[in-house]
């Protein structure tokens, strides 16, 4: 089915996908998806439970090679390079491209070897000052620093939920990241805890490219400047929030939401 547009000019696209298809074993979950996500914003996928909104999103940082039945076929690029060729490195690519998850999921390390992990890993840092400095400025862009700065050397764990959140997007930040996946980032927190990673997200987007999940549409509409509205697998319409959420040119996204279904 093809998707319908919005009439939106993205040149010199972040990422972009094109005829992008998963499957699971015999299973299709996802074909011919077609995206230009720009840089510096925000781009929320909505759908109903099951459209194959996490198993997009996955294609952008290849989490699908994780899963033994997953297979990707057609073309993911970032700034023009194709991810899913043979010369890139997975694991450099995800430090490209942080992920942050539903649940937060900090390592059981204190809070600055959370951040300083990923710097030590890819040699971000030649020495100690260095590695401080980037666990500061890292906390400081999660607006976790006022918060854990007398107490780095306790456990990530012993954080709040809302709090281990932050923790982990400043650990996806510290490897300066260029895109940043967010997989349902709010829908293990509360309201106030919502709110605050919210706010952060707006704060990200002046630069990082950030492309959320929500089951939210109201959280679409706040943070958002670009949606997807995926059903059954397809990519139905795409364009500016605004538009999608006002002005759906497409029954199944005016269906969805008005509330119909999902
Ligand atoms: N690891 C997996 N193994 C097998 N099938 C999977 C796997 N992950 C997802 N699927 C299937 O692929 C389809 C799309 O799932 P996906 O999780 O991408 O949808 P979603 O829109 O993100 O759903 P939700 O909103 O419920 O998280 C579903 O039918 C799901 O059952």
């Amino acid at each position: 089915m093809s998707t319908v547009y919005h009439d939106t000019q993205i040149e010199n696209a972040k990422v972009a996908l094109d005829a992008v298809g998963v499957t699971y074993g015999s299973k299709t979950a996802v074909s011919g998806v077609s995206l230009r996500i720009p840089d510096r914003s925000v781009t929320a996928f909505i759908g109903p439970s099951g459209c194959g909104k996490s198993t997009v999103l996955r294609t952008i940082n290849r989490m699908n090679d994780t899963i033994d039945i997953a297979r990707v076929s057609g073309s993911v690029k970032i700034d023009g390079e194709e991810i899913n060729s043979k010369s890139v490195d997975p694991v450099v690519l995800r430090a490209r491209v942080g992920m942050v998850f539903q649940k937060p999921n900090p390592f059981p390390k204190s809070i600055y070897d959370n951040i300083a992990y990923g710097p030590r890993i890819h040699g971000l840092a030649s020495g100690k000052s260095e590695l401080d400095a980037i666990v500061e400025t890292s906390l400081k862009k999660a607006g976790l620093w006022n918060e854990v700065a007398d107490r780095l050397d306790q456990p990530g764990t012993s954080l709040s939920g809302g709090q281990q959140q932050r923790l982990v997007i400043a650990r996806a930040i510290a490897v300066s990241p260029e895109v940043i996946l967010m997989d349902e980032p709010c829908s293990a927190l509360d309201p106030i805890a919502t709110a605050k990673i919210e706010e952060l997200i707006d704060e990200l987007r002046e630069n990082y490219c950030i492309i959320i999940v929500t089951h939210s549409m109201a959280q679409a509409a706040r943070v958002s400047q670009m949606t997807a509205f995926f059903h059954l697998g397809d990519l139905v319409e795409y364009g500016p929030t605004e538009a999608i959420f006002t002005n759906p040119r497409d029954q199944r996204t005016q269906d969805y939401i008005t509330g119909r279904f999902g």
